[in-house]
């Protein structure tokens, strides 16, 4: 399922209108998504994969860095569905490591790091959280390494997923925002390790590009 779709000509919230690290500032063009809508509709999707997945152990593979932030905060959200149900199943969390992108490009070399043997995975329903999604080839070849190993279901969250020219390879089962082909940081996507100091979701300025190239 699409999640909230954010325009092309979405322009954004102005940035003097939220609290951010002054460190940054100059580095940013716009908030693209407030951290507190972040926050409510991540509460959402957690029910929706409860609905789902809630029926048998659940292992979430979180992709780091990327998804730590996301991971965290839904882990947060299932953990309190299942202290307010009486039917609750035991999570595990698990964490890999992705490496695909210098600058803002993604390089073809794909190096997944912690997923040498996840055999914990067989009869497991596997969440796989990743913070975005772009053109799916890496959630693409994660997956395939992921079915290997044999789970009884395997389900993909992505708190973002862009629009791009060709068709996704990949679509998460449980998207939070399909948003424009533009480079956004904040919320622990980084820019060459910047940023993921920042708790909303932002479009990164020409000169932010250029301050902390590599
Ligand atoms: O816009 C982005 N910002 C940070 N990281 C990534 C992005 N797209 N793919 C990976």
């Amino acid at each position: 399922s699409e999640g909230i779709l954010i325009n092309d000509d979405w322009p954004g919230y102005r940035l003097d209108l939220f609290n951010y690290p002054a460190h940054y500032s100059g580095d940013l063009d716009c908030v693209i998504i407030p951290h507190g809508v972040i926050m409510d509709r991540t509460e959402r999707l957690a029910r929706n994969i409860m609905d789902d997945l809630g029926d048998h152990d659940i292992v979430v593979l979180c992709v780091l860095k990327g998804g730590y932030q996301f991971c965290a905060d839904l882990v947060e959200r299932i953990k309190a569905l299942s202290r307010n149900s009486n039917h609750t199943i035991p999570m595990r969390v698990h964490f890999i490591r992705l490496r695909s992108y210098l600058n803002d490009q993604s390089t073809e070399d794909l190096h997944i790091l912690g997923a040498e043997d996840l055999s914990f995975l067989a009869g497991k329903n596997v969440l796989i959280v990743e913070g975005i999604v772009g053109t799916g080839k890496t959630m693409e070849t994660l997956l395939k390494h992921v079915e290997a190993f044999r789970p009884k279901m395997i389900k993909v969250a992505g708190l973002l997923v862009k629009r791009v020219q060709h068709s996704l390879a990949c679509i998460p089962d449980y998207v939070g925002f399909e948003i424009p082909n533009r480079f956004v940081v904040g919320y622990a996507l980084d820019y060459n390790e910047y940023f993921r100091d920042l708790n909303h979701i932002c479009v990164i300025s020409e000169s932010g590009m250029k301050k902390y190239k590599v």
